[in-house]
């Protein structure tokens, strides 16, 4: 499989004719070779982009045309599922049916946005001025440049993606450089789908390079930015080359909170996929088990049962139910926190190591792991470790966990599984976070915004305010009655 760009609707390799091995993380084969932009690429895309926008005729198709071509994308995700799913699993090793899953939600936030499209005719406001009228409307922002991790390749790329093309910019999506194939697939989509050239462009490389520019370039209007707390910074300041717009979706250390009167089973079911889903690859995986003390030993003990039992393997194979780590750095990475976290004084109760099985050797797995006795100050308990390892505290009262619960830089998500549901809405109330989950976690889809408070970053996607961060307001007043005003008298 050789993969290109797409630059003012051209399929095009790179200007330096470099191309990069895309790895499948459970068995290191090479799936791909793809074009490896740089700079001078993200250049050309970025060019096309803003003279698509500047010739005005993509905003000024009439909204519930671009709805149409919108929708159209979800149907062919839709009839493209299994071959998309099939990419994603074998790019990232996710489970297939975690890839099945991803690909329905992907289609559903085409067709959300699609809906949108048509939706807002602007808004007349009440002026205080007499013999005047006032009028709210929403615009396209202009060029938008668009970055995504590897984690949910295709789906990351859709939050943006679709609510851009709905809403009238143009835009150029450079995807995470390890997990490129699904967005490749996806632009042949757009194609098919009607989607005008230089409307929407994709450029493939390292973040150091069309990354950086697209975050740097003056011509972008909006940079919107799926991945880690520290690029999302350096995304920040390159951004104030000429005051773009910054949206960053960054990490978490998302508290899962279980009081002694909540379902056991189901909290400790609950708790299992908080964390260990998708390897714990997940921005919003449940790391953080605060835990009623009462309740910790019975439940720690449920818990290690249930990790046991977690099967690892290959993606594609019905039986597997997580696969591997994406990386060999991510996986170092993953280590050298449990090495941190024993230096720290936790306890190691399950995991802690790479698996021993024969068949697992060749890909970057690595065990369920969990960690009683921890503590605050612990880094394993404060930084995003992005993998298989649960850290658990314990409480002893509702205003003790929600402080803990808060205690982090991050605010992306948390969860509380209590039967009492007055206290379920005041601890929901009290934390700190762009999304709190009530006995389950994880849930998420296009109709509800998503997106953190403090260095979780700022922005919403999803849902209307997802589809209105990719418009600019204006406010046009008009004076019904024009007269003098002979204030220079
Ligand atoms: N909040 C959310 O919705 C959400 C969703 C998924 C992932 N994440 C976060 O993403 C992180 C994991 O993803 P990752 O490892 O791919 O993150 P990352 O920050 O390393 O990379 C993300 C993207 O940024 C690019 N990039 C890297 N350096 C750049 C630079 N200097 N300028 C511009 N772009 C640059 C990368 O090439 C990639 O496309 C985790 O922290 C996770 O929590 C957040
Ligand atoms: C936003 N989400 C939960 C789909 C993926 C986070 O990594």
């Amino acid at each position: 499989m050789r993969l290109n760009m797409f630059i003012n609707g051209e399929w095009v390799s790179a200007i330096s004719n470099k191309t990069r091995e895309i790895i499948n993380p459970f068995n290191q084969e090479v799936i791909a070779t793809v074009a490896e932009g740089n700079r001078e690429d993200a250049t050309l895309a970025i060019a096309a982009a803003r003279k698509t926008f500047d010739e005005g005729t993509w905003a000024a198709t009439p909204a519930s045309e671009r709805g149409e071509i919108v929708r159209k994308i979800g149907e062919l995700i839709l009839q493209e599922k299994e071959e998309l799913a099939r990419l994603e699993t074998l790019d990232t090793g996710k489970t297939i049916e975690e890839s099945r899953a991803d690909m329905d939600d992907i289609s559903n936030v085409f067709f959300y946005f699609a809906g949108l499209a048509d939706k807002d005719g602007g808004e007349l406001i009440e002026s205080p001025i007499p013999n005047s009228t006032s009028k709210i409307v929403r615009e396209p922002i202009g060029v938008c440049g668009q970055i995504t991790p590897w984690n949910y390749p295709l789906l990351q790329a859709a939050w943006k993606l679709a609510p851009a093309l709905a809403s009238g910019n143009t835009l150029v999506l450079k995807p995470s450089e390890i997990t490129p194939l699904t967005s490749v697939k996806v632009f042949e989509l757009f194609e098919q789908a009607g989607v005008p050239k230089g409307v929407a462009n994709l450029v493939l490389g390292a973040g150091a390079e069309v990354g950086a520019e697209l975050a740097e370039n003056t011509d972008v209007d909006l940079i919107s930015f799926t991945g880690g707390i520290e690029t999302g910074k350096t995304i920040m300041q390159a951004a104030s080359t000429n005051v773009k717009k910054v949206a960053l979706e960054l990490g978490g250390k998302n508290p899962n909170i279980v009081f002694a009167d909540a379902d056991f089973d189901v909290a400790v079911d609950q708790a299992l996929n908080a964390v260990f889903f998708h390897a714990g690859q997940v921005c919003s995986a449940g790391s953080r088990l605060l835990v009623e003390e009462s309740i910790h030993d019975e439940f720690v003990d449920a818990l290690v049962k249930r990790t046991k039992q977690i099967k690892l393997g290959n993606g594609f194979d019905d039986s597997t139910q997580s696969g591997p780590l994406i990386s060999a750095e991510h996986r170092a990475k993953v280590e050298g926190y449990v090495e941190v976290g024993l230096q720290e004084g936790a306890q190691l109760v399950v995991g802690g190591s790479r698996p021993d099985k024969a068949e697992l050797q060749d890909g970057f797995f690595y065990l369920p792991t969990i960690f009683t006795n921890c503590t605050s100050e612990m880094r394993i308990v404060q930084e995003e470790v992005f993998g298989p390892v649960l850290t658990v505290e314990t409480f002893t009262s509702k205003d003790e966990v929600i402080k803990k619960a808060n205690d982090t830089i991050y605010g992306l998500a948390g969860a509380v599984f209590t039967s009492d549901i007055d206290k379920a809405e005041d601890v929901a109330r009290q934390l700190r976070m762009g999304t709190v989950w009530i006995n389950d976690f994880h849930p998420y889809f296009a109709q509800a915004p998503w997106g953190g408070y403090k260095q979780s970053g700022f922005g919403r996607e999803l849902g209307k305010v997802g589809f209105e961060e990719y418009t600019e307001v204006k406010h046009v007043y008009r004076n019904t009655k024009p007269e003098a005003v002979h204030w220079f008298k």
